[in-house]
């Protein structure tokens, strides 16, 4: 058999005209693990209110980020493949859950090139039904339906692998180096409250409290909260950060259902309003900078921290391809690409 790499992001529109942003947020948004309520009000939700006013407000927000070479997210997922390619003895496709390069055209791509074995590796550190099961399940379908002699192994989230955990803390030292910040603010992506109930309770029974996500445990394997937490964790220890130095917030909520909390806008409005002058903040959910980081913290984030009161706030840039990171990429996937082929009767 021949291996093969699928890295898979989240995706951008093509460009930032209102008409490909509503074509994306279509897409995004109807994808049942993301919006998880039934067809008829998903449709009515989404394509009867969301995307009528939504898709002008967000291609705005994504004009002010885009680069020349085209959205952020895409343009260092591109660089992190190329980089990753260079280092690996296999060859390795991206493709985005959203938009273009599709998750069948990434596989079409590696069926060209002869492989029949994928390692499918969704960039997110931490699980999410609405980032790496959507990838897993979509994934699944297209082989089933247009690569049945392809066999699939996947990348679980590495949201404490002591290499990830290195990577991380070793850019936010890097880039705090000299920085005197007060509190370092670890914002992760939202989900709503309903999305830890469905993907991990019944499996490994979270309570939704800060006792039971901050609490280590393998048990914990399908909890979003609790792997933001662990990370957060992890990284302190490693940087020796002291407890009241720093906390654990969720941007980007969308809709009127409970999120997970607490919400980063408002943490870093309460931090400002209690006479926190010098914020730090890193974006640990994303591998890649992107809308949510370039333009959601470090412009609005910056904005709200100024008005009251705040001086001094930088910005962690997301892991993107520096050289650290490539290289543990590219060990975990040689290391995976020398495991011997299984034979059947094992
Ligand atoms: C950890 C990663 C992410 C999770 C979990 C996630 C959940 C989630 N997101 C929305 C709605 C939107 N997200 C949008 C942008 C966006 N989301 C992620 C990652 C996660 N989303 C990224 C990397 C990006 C940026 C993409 C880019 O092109 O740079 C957007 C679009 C922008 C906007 O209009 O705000 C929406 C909408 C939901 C509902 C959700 C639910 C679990
Ligand atoms: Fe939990
Ligand atoms: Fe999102």
């Amino acid at each position: 058999m021949s291996k093969g790499v699928l890295l898979v992001n989240l995706g951008s529109p093509d460009s930032t005209d209102p008409k490909d942003v509503k074509r994306y947020l279509d897409e995004f948004l109807m994808d049942e693990r993301v919006i998880d309520v039934p067809y008829w009000a998903r449709t009515l939700l989404v394509r009867g209110i969301i995307l009528n006013t939504r898709p002008k407000k967000s291609a705005e927000a994504y004009q002010k980020i885009w680069w020349e070479e085209g959205s952020p997210l895409m343009v260092l997922s591109e660089r992190l493949q190329a980089k990753v390619d260079e280092l690996t003895s296999v060859p390795i496709a991206l493709a985005m859950r959203y938009g273009k390069p599709s998750i069948k055209s990434g596989l079409q791509e590696l069926q060209d090139k002869g492989v029949d074995e994928v390692l499918v590796f969704p960039l997110y550190p931490q699980f999410a039904m609405a980032t790496t099961e959507t990838i897993l399940v979509l994934a699944e379908e297209l082989r089933k339906k247009h690569f049945p002699k392809m066999e699939f192994t996947s990348v679980p989230a590495f949201y404490n692998h002591a290499d990830y955990i290195r990577v991380l803390a070793n850019s936010i030292g890097e880039r705090l180096e000299g920085v005197d910040y007060e509190h370092l603010l670890f914002s992760y992506h939202g989900v709503p409250e309903r999305h830890i109930r469905k993907s991990d309770i019944t499996r490994s029974h979270c309570k939704m409290d800060d006792k039971c996500c901050q609490t280590p445990s393998a048990a914990h394997q399908f909890c979003y909260r609790h792997q933001c937490f662990e990370t957060t964790r992890l990284v302190a220890e490693y940087l020796g950060l002291e407890k009241d130095k720093y906390s654990v917030s969720f941007q980007s909520r969308l809709g009127f259902d409970p999120w997970l909390k607490p919400y980063t806008d408002r943490t870093i409005e309460r931090l400002g309003l209690e006479g926190t002058k010098k914020l730090a903040i890193v974006t640990p959910a994303f591998v890649s900078d992107c809308l949510e980081t370039l333009e959601e913290i470090a412009m609005e984030g910056k904005e709200i921290f100024e008005e009251v009161g705040g001086k001094e706030f930088t910005v962690v840039p997301c892991l993107n391809d520096r050289d650290e990171w490539v290289k543990v990429l590219a060990r975990w996937i040689d290391e995976w690409a020398m495991q011997p082929v299984a034979s059947p009767e094992e």
